[in-house]
């Protein structure tokens, strides 16, 4: 059986199609509940390699097939309903709607997709006990998920609320934008160990953009965006040059 989540072939990406592409992929398959680190300097493309899978924007070249639909070939309609069914996302500013509660925060993703909603109900929940369930196996106190405002709560329980989010309807894929960069190590450390208990817990395949590489023993396999496109350039000039000598 072919256990494969996500399969990228010749993904190349630059908003400026005539430049060289600064995302360079030659392939990469990720699988049912395995844990991708995604790792790069600041302004490699991280993020946007996570627009690219989560196709909120659209392939210019190449392939990315997740759970075995190819985005290039699917409407922009499918492409979202494909990102509300099958995939959570914790955003990197957490996304989190003010005047809204915690728990309608958490609740957010339900109202955009049956699949998530009929899988909370096969197991005899609601949508909102699986949502107070997740927050409280995230560390967050009752009172804060009953009582306080999302914009009365710290910057770690906020991170928790949008993990909570992101989890909630057991998607395949949970995307991570880096979690934790406001938070100090210790308490980055311990919503990692969180969400990867969750995301184990339900065969969620985790991909999880860090700048910490300490963090890379926790994760089955790591790619450093950077080095893709480095090694693609390297090759590249190497190729010319070879050509240059023969001619
Ligand atoms: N909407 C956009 N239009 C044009 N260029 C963009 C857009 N969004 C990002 N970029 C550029 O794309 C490059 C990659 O940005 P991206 O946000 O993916 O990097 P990142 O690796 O996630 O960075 P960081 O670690 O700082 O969050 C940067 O040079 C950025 O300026």
């Amino acid at each position: 059986m072919n256990n494969s989540i996500i399969e990228i072939q010749g993904l190349q990406f630059n908003w400026d199609k005539s430049k060289v592409p600064f995302i360079t992929i030659p392939g990469l398959v990720v699988l049912k509940s395995e844990h991708l680190l995604i790792k790069g300097d600041s302004g490699s493309g991280k993020t946007t390699f996570l627009n690219l899978l989560s196709g909120v924007l659209p392939l210019s070249s190449g392939e990315i097939k997740i759970l075995g639909e190819n985005l290039a070939d699917v409407s922009s309609s499918k492409r979202d309903a494909i990102r509300a069914n099958h995939m959570g996302v914790i955003f990197q500013m957490f996304n989190l709607i003010p005047y809204l509660s915690v728990i309608e925060n958490v609740l957010i993703p339900i109202h955009f997709s049956e699949v998530k909603k009929n899988k909370i109900q096969t197991r005899g929940s609601t949508a909102k006990e699986e949502a107070i369930r997740l927050l409280s196996e995230l560390g967050l106190q009752q009172k804060e998920i009953h009582e306080k405002k999302v914009t009365e709560l710290s910057v770690g329980q906020q991170q928790r609320v949008a993990a909570a989010r992101a989890l909630i309807g057991s998607p395949e894929i949970i995307l991570a934008d880096e979690p934790t960069s406001a938070l100090d190590e210790k308490n980055s450390l311990r919503f990692l160990e969180l969400l990867l208990k969750e995301c184990n817990k339900n065969n969620s395949t985790l991909l999880y953009v860090s700048h910490d590489s300490r963090i890379q023993q926790r994760f089955q396999q790591s790619i450093s965006i950077h080095d893709f496109t480095e090694n693609m350039r390297i090759a590249e000039k190497k190729g010319k040059e070879a050509m240059e000598c023969s001619s």
